[in-house]
């Protein structure tokens, strides 16, 4: 579905992209993962045709992606940014149906069928007590699920998702992570970018892991996942183990508490 091949791209001479490849096909889950400044927002802005790389080429359905219209992007295409700032007060449900309008046609009034996507897209999410709310007003991490259900009710092959529970409570984060893992059952492919390995361990099919400037490993997260890749990318800072057969990535050095220890 995504293809990435021998992608490089640098900023005032300094490469932060360096011969990335990688694929994500229909209905696998990808996590992107990688330290702060390896390029992971980059990698999704060239994907998404933001900016140009300087080298390679990123395909989407076999086609060059410098080849679509922005229309043909937006219906095959959806994308969750890091942050939005919205100028207007729409009411969320209005934020959400937006996501319909690449498949609107005519004066761009909503359908049924458009309509029904969105309750759908907002129950998923668990933001349908907030469909009258202005979005504005919300938290950022309200703010966030409606941007992930806009995304849902856009109804595309494919999602881009910049670190989608970054704001989110543990419930919601767990909410989230499995609603992306069945919309990627049902056929989609997603790339989601997250700083919390333990997501990409437990909810992804797949990961591609950057450092610092290239790829420093892909591929199924229970196997890419070792305390060697960890010690490479976060210099110690963190210990490999299982829990329940899977992997679980905690911080290094922890200790239990004295009176837990002693038994009280
Ligand atoms: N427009 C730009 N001009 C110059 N340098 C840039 C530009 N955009 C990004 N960079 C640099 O490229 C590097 C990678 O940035 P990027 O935002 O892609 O990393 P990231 O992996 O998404 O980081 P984080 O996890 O902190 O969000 C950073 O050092 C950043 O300063």
């Amino acid at each position: 579905m995504l293809k990435v091949e021998n992608l490089y791209h640098a900023f005032n001479r300094r490469t932060i992209l360096e011969d990335i490849n990688f694929s994500v096909e229909k209905g696998q889950l990808c996590g992107l993962f990688g330290p702060n400044g390896s390029g992971k927002t980059t990698l999704f802005q060239c994907c998404l045709g933001f900016i140009r790389p300087d080298k390679g080429m990123i395909r989407f359905l076999d086609k060059d992606i410098r080849k679509l219209t922005i229309r043909e992007t937006a219906q095959h295409v959806a994308y969750v940014p890091q942050h939005h700032t919205q100028p207007f007060p729409f009411q969320v449900e209005e934020m959400v149906l937006m996501g319909r309008t690449p498949h609107m046609r005519g004066f761009y009034k909503p359908a049924k069928k458009d309509q029904a996507a969105a309750r759908t897209a907002m129950e998923r999410v668990g933001i349908s007590n907030l469909a009258r709310e202005p979005f504005d007003i919300l938290s950022g991490g309200q703010q966030q699920l409606v941007l992930i259900a806009r995304a849902i009710a856009q109804g595309t092959d494919m999602i881009f998702l910049d670190e989608p529970t970054s704001a989110l409570d543990f419930r919601n984060q767990t909410l989230v992570w499995k609603a992306l893992r069945q919309i990627a059952d049902q056929g989609t492919g997603i790339l989601a970018c997250s700083h919390d390995p333990n997501h990409v361990a437990w909810f992804c099919d797949t990961t591609v892991v950057l450092g610092s400037p290239g790829l420093v490993a892909k591929g199924d997260p229970s196997k890419v996942f070792s305390q060697q890749l960890m010690d490479e990318i976060y210099k110690g800072a963190c210990e490999v183990s299982h829990a329940m057969d899977l992997k679980i990535i905690l911080p290094s050095g922890l200790t239990r508490h004295p009176a837990e220890a002693a038994g009280c």
